[in-house]
Formats: structure tokens, C-alpha cells, sequence
């Protein structure tokens, strides 16, 4: 059986590379049950919210995705907000959803799962 979504890592992504085709999505779209894909306005793409009980928390969770995308050189929309952050994922150089777009929010899943970080000790 294939790893998990989440287990995988991204292949380096250009212009000639496949999108997910329709008959691909249902078997990847189950991975990641929470997900929307949009279709609206531009090209489709992979959206979540995810809640919080303030801005701190919000924002520390949109650092540690944007970590992970930089891990995987694949990058998304983020929108941080008091007590949410959406998160939005589509392949630029194909303008449309890739292999890439579902492992990355099926990582992005796993950092929400994960026990967030203590906070820093403020020394001052
Ligand atoms: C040059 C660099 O590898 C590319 O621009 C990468 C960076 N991150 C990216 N992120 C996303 N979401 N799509 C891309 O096509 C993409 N391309």
C-alpha cells in the first residue's frame, strides 16, 4: 500500500507537471476528509479552516505551516485571523491542484493533530 498522504514528500513541481486528474481525486480527496476544494474564481483549490482560541495560538500554528512549507518548498495561501486560519493550497507553476497540494494538507492536518509548543518563557 502507498504511504500516507502525510508520510510523503513533495517532487519539485514545474509547468509540464500532471495535475490531479478527476478520476485521481476521490481516492486523495478521502485523505483529507476536512477539505473543501474550491473551484471557484481561479484555479481549483484545497481549502481548510482551522479554529483557535485566540490570535496567539492562530498565529503560531500559521508559523508552523509555513515551516513545513518551506521543508517542502510548496507554499500556501495563509490567512490568520483572531481565533482562525484558513489555509489554501494549489500549485502556482501548473495553476491547478497537484500530488503536492494533498500531501501538504494532509501534513498541515498533523500540525493541527500535534501538541502545540509550550510557549516561550518571557525573560523580560
Ligand atoms: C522556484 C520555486 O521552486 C517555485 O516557485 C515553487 C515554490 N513554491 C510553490 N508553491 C506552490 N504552492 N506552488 C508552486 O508552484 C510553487 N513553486
Amino acid at each position: 500500500m502507498k504511504a500516507a498522504l502525510a508520510q510523503q514528500t513533495c517532487t519539485a513541481c514545474f509547468g509540464d507537471a500532471s495535475p490531479v486528474s478527476e478520476a485521481e481525486m476521490p481516492a486523495l480527496k478521502a485523505q483529507i476528509p476536512d477539505w473543501e476544494v474550491v473551484r471557484t474564481d481561479g484555479p481549483p483549490r484545497l481549502q481548510r479552516q482551522y479554529k483557535f482560541s485566540n490570535f496567539k495560538q492562530a498565529l503560531a500554528f500559521t508559523q508552523r505551516v509555513g515551516e513545513a512549507a518551506e521543508v517542502e518548498n510548496h507554499h500556501p495561501a495563509l490567512l490568520t485571523e483572531w481565533g482562525k486560519v484558513t489555509v489554501t493550497w494549489w500549485t502556482h507553476a501548473i495553476g491547478g491542484l497537484h500530488q503536492n497540494d494533498f500531501i501538504m494538507a494532509a501534513k498541515t492536518d498533523e500540525i493541527s493533530e500535534a501538541k502545540s509548543q509550550p510557549s516561550q518563557t518571557r525573560i523580560y
